[in-house]
């Protein structure tokens, strides 16, 4: 292999207390971590039975990989643990017609959370009854969508939405199922920008200030709706139960209150999503089994307690489902040994900057989250030396960072692979355009196939939204078609 002109990369780097000690080996695919058909052969990463070099070769990088089996497994893992109640896919995590196709096919729900998310699985045929909407400013014609298509329920978030609602469900002639998000007044454990049970914060109406109660009742009042039940959901990426379990207790309560309030017994409970998955090795999630047993027990509980009958129960997991089967992989660029002074301890400091041909564009989440991320060498494993490096993008941001603090052998070479495990979910979806990078194609790999889902953004595409550019040839297709850019050899 060619020697990198900077030579191998410094190890000398004294390691911050998060990066831990390196592991003992640093191509080691965990499978907490990694895709369930995730292997080493001849030491380079294969998902659904493709090579990632092949993958690389065909499709280009940066590359969203989804590992069918693992995908629709999860989905199937969760459907078993809740037999007997509805699973609704939460779509925001990952969405596009071939996933709607699986979800409807083996029976989920699907929570679309936008009319344009509800567009997407009509489009690809999804049962509109096995489908609800969320959203805290639902417009009308979002609204509209939904009761044309009869939808399973609107899940109603505000006393403006409710006036909205009306007026399209007495035109329709028939009554519209809805169910009432309530605000549990819960802090999940989790990063403050994904917890959403909390008082101070834009979701649902708060059981605290009885404004759920109100909802409800008004809702049972209006002939041309129907109110089904209740919902509740506490956050994302939590792996402790006790808030779901909170949540439940606390959303029986409400049902027990409306029942005293107007008679009705409300046959559905949602409880929502955000159940944890493992980025890091380490990271402990709750199993669909575990949630499903300690959410049955709270709930029938609680309704015994009130003398209720127990509701119909319904989930939302969008991450537990669409996270762990993804993994993305990137092109190295460049790598640049950057020394930051000794620090008067002697050995310089130095942070390996490795860069690849993505970043922030593709995956948001460490620079908005802080999120963690396992990445490992795919193409190839080594026996160098661990080197503690910083994988970041090619965008004009400091913060464009995908992972902090990663160990990596220590003769990385630009045109080598890397691979990110666990971004099925909240990746693509939150995907930019940031510095005009296209959004990466999502290939779905099974039984040693690979199928293009959903296929890379062009340039072209890009330029038909510009009023001066559309319709023009982008400069040259190697740049609206990007292709990996080193030569295979240079990974080999
Ligand atoms: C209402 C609702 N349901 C379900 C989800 C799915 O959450 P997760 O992907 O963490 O399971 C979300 C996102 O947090 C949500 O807002
Ligand atoms: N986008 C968040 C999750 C938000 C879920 C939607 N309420 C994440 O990546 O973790």
């Amino acid at each position: 292999m060619r020697a990198h002109p900077a030579g191998p990369l410094h190890g000398a780097f004294a390691p911050p207390p998060s990066a831990g000690m390196p592991p003992a080996d640093l191509g080691a695919l965990d499978p907490q971590v990694w895709p369930r058909s995730a292997r080493r052969v001849d030491g380079e990463l294969h998902l659904g039975g493709k090579s990632v070099t092949e993958l690389a070769r065909t499709h280009g990088t940066p590359l969203f990989v989804l590992d069918e089996d693992d995908f629709r497994s999860r989905a199937a893992d969760f459907a078993t643990a809740f037999a007997g109640a509805d699973v609704h896919y939460a779509s925001k995590a990952f969405l596009c017609g071939q996933v709607a196709r699986w979800i409807a096919d083996d029976g989920l729900h699907l929570d679309a959370c936008s009319g344009n998310e509800l567009a997407v699985a009509l489009a690809a045929g999804f049962p509109a009854e096995r489908i609800a909407l969320h959203g805290n400013n639902k417009s009308l014609v979002e609204l509209q969508l939904a009761v044309d298509a009869g939808i399973g329920h609107v899940v109603v978030d505000s006393f403006d939405e409710i006036d909205r609602l009306v007026p399209l469900a007495e035109a329709k002639g028939s009554p519209v199922s809805v169910l009432i998000r309530t605000t549990v007044g819960i802090e999940a454990h989790t990063h403050e920008f994904i917890a959403t049970a909390h008082e101070d914060q834009k979701f649902g109406f708060s059981l605290a200030t009885g404004d759920a109660l109100t909802a409800a009742v008004r809702v049972i009042r209006e002939p041309a709706l129907h109110l089904a039940g209740l919902h509740s959901h506490i956050g994302s990426q939590i792996f402790d139960t006790a808030g779901f379990e909170a949540a439940a207790h606390r959303v029986v309560g409400l049902l027990g209150q409306v029942h005293q309030a107007t008679g009705e017994l409300l046959e559905e409970l949602n409880l929502g999503g955000g159940f944890g998955i493992a980025y890091l090795p380490d990271d402990d999630p709750v199993t669909p089994d575990d949630v499903a047993r300690r959410l049955r027990t709270v709930v029938a509980m609680e309704c015994a307690a009130l003398d209720l009958p127990v509701p119909r129960l319904a989930i939302e997991p969008g991450r537990a489902i669409a996270g762990p089967g993804t993994v993305t992989l990137y092109e190295i660029g460049t790598i640049k040994p950057v020394r930051l002074g000794s620090g008067g301890q002697g050995a310089p400091q130095v942070r390996n900057y490795v860069s690849v041909d993505g970043g922030m564009s593709d995956n948001i989440r460490t620079a908005l989250y802080d999120a963690d991320y396992t990445c490992v060498l795919a193409n190839r494993t080594s026996d160098a030396p661990p080197a503690l490096c910083r994988v970041v993008g090619k965008h004009c941001e400091s913060g464009d960072v995908l992972v902090r603090d990663l160990w990596l052998p220590s003769d990385v070479q630009p045109g080598d692979l890397l691979a990110v495990a666990a971004t099925g979910a909240y990746c693509w979806s939150m995907a930019s355009n940031y510095n005009y990078l296209l959004k990466p194609p999502v290939v779905a790999v099974r039984d040693g196939a690979a199928t293009e889902i959903v296929r890379r953004q062009t340039l072209s595409d890009v330029f038909a939204l510009d009023a001066v550019l559309a319709g023009r040839p982008a400069p040259s297709p190697a740049i609206d078609q990007p292709a990996p850019e080193h030569p295979v050899g240079a990974r080999s």
